[in-house]
C-alpha cells in the first residue's frame, strides 16, 4: 500500500484540513499520516481561534515518520508562519520525497487569515520550488502573482507566471469563476483543461483540501500528473454533488459516498 503524508492544521468540525486529507486519502486506498503545523478552532461558520506547533515539534513530526517510513507523496496545506514554512522546506530537502503537491492555503472560505500576511513571501521562495504541482485558487494565484484574474485566458497567464516560480507544474483552480468550475493545468509546455459543471451547493467547504489530497493520493498510485489531477477533479465533483449541510454554514464534502459511487456501489444511503 502506498503511504501519503499531508502536512497541515487541524479543523475542528472535520471539512477541511489535516481531516479532509485523511479521508480523502483512505478513500483513495492510499495509508494517511499526518504532520500537525496548527490547531484551528473551526466550523462550519467560521474559524474562531488558531493554536500554531512550534517548528520544534513539527521537525519532530517530520522526523519521526520520514526516518521510519518510505513516503509516496506529501500534501501541503496550511503552514501559517515563516518558522513553520521554513522548517518544514528544511526538512523536505532532507527528505526528499517523490511527489509534493502545494496547497498554497490563504485565506479559509469564512475570510480567517490561515496564512500570516506576512508568511506569503516565504511560501513563495521556500515552498514551491520544492513542488511537483501547485494548486491554487483565484484569490490566492491573484496574491502570488499580483494580477487580477476573472477569465480563462487570465487563468492561462497566471499558470505561466506561477510556473515561473519554480514549482514542475501548476494547476489553477476555477472553483472562484463566475461561471463552470474550470481547472487549467501547465507544465511549462502544455496547458489542459479539466472541466467542471458548477454545482449548485453551499457545501464547499474543503474543497481545496480535497482536491490537493487526492492528487497526492493518485501520484503516490503513479498516475501521470494530468491523470492525477483528472481523476481528483471528477473525485470532488461526486463529493460536493453528494455533500449535505452539516452544521448552520458552509459544510463539508462528502468522501465517503464518493468511494461508494466510484466503485458502483450508489445504492448507500447518504
Ligand atoms: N460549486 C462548485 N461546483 C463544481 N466544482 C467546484 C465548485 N466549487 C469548487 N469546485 C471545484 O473544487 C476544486 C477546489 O477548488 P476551489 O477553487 O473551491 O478551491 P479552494 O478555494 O482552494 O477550496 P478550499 O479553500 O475550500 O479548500 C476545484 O476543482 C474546483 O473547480
Ligand atoms: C485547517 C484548515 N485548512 C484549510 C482550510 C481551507 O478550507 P476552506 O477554504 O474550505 O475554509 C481550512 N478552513 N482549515
Amino acid at each position: 500500500m502506498k503511504k501519503v503524508l499531508t502536512i497541515a492544521g487541524s479543523d475542528s468540525s472535520g471539512g477541511a484540513g489535516i481531516q479532509a486529507d485523511l479521508k480523502a486519502f483512505s478513500a483513495h486506498g492510499v495509508f494517511g499520516m499526518s504532520v500537525i503545523t496548527a490547531v484551528t478552532a473551526q466550523n462550519t461558520q467560521g474559524v474562531f481561534a488558531v493554536q500554531d506547533m512550534t517548528p520544534e515539534m513539527i521537525a519532530s513530526q517530520l522526523d519521526a515518520i520520514f526516518s521510519d517510513i518510505e513516503v509516496d507523496a506529501v500534501k501541503i496545506g496550511m503552514v501559517s508562519q515563516i518558522e513553520t514554512i521554513k522548517i518544514i522546506a528544511e526538512k523536505l530537502k532532507q527528505y526528499s520525497p517523490k511527489n509534493i503537491v502545494v496547497d498554497p492555503v490563504m485565506i479559509s472560505k469564512s475570510g480567517y487569515d490561515l496564512l500570516s500576511p506576512d508568511a506569503k513571501e516565504t511560501l513563495i521562495q521556500e515552498l514551491i520550488p520544492l513542488a511537483t504541482v501547485i494548486t491554487p485558487n483565484l484569490p490566492e494565484a491573484e496574491v502570488i502573482t499580483g494580477k487580477k484574474i476573472e477569465t480563462i485566458e487570465e487563468m492561462k497567464e497566471a499558470a505561466i507566471d506561477l510556473y515561473s516560480k519554480g514549482a514542475k507544474a501548476v494547476l489553477v483552480k476555477g472553483g472562484h469563476l463566475e461561471d463552470d468550475a474550470t481547472d487549467i493545468s501547465y507544465d511549462g509546455k502544455t496547458f489542459t483543461y479539466y472541466h467542471g459543471k458548477r454545482i449548485e451547493s453551499n457545501n464547499t467547504h474543503g474543497t481545496g483540501c480535497t482536491l490537493s489530497s487526492a492528487i497526492a493520493s493518485n501520484l503516490a498510485n503513479e498516475l501521470s500528473l494530468t491523470e492525477a489531477i483528472q481523476e481528483a477533479k471528477d473525485y470532488i465533483t461526486t463529493a460536493i454533488k453528494h455533500s449535505f449541510p452539516i452544521g448552520k454554514g458552509v459544510g463539508p464534502v462528502h468522501h465517503f459516498y464518493t468511494l461508494y459511487e466510484n466503485a458502483g456501489m450508489n445504492k448507500v444511503k447518504k
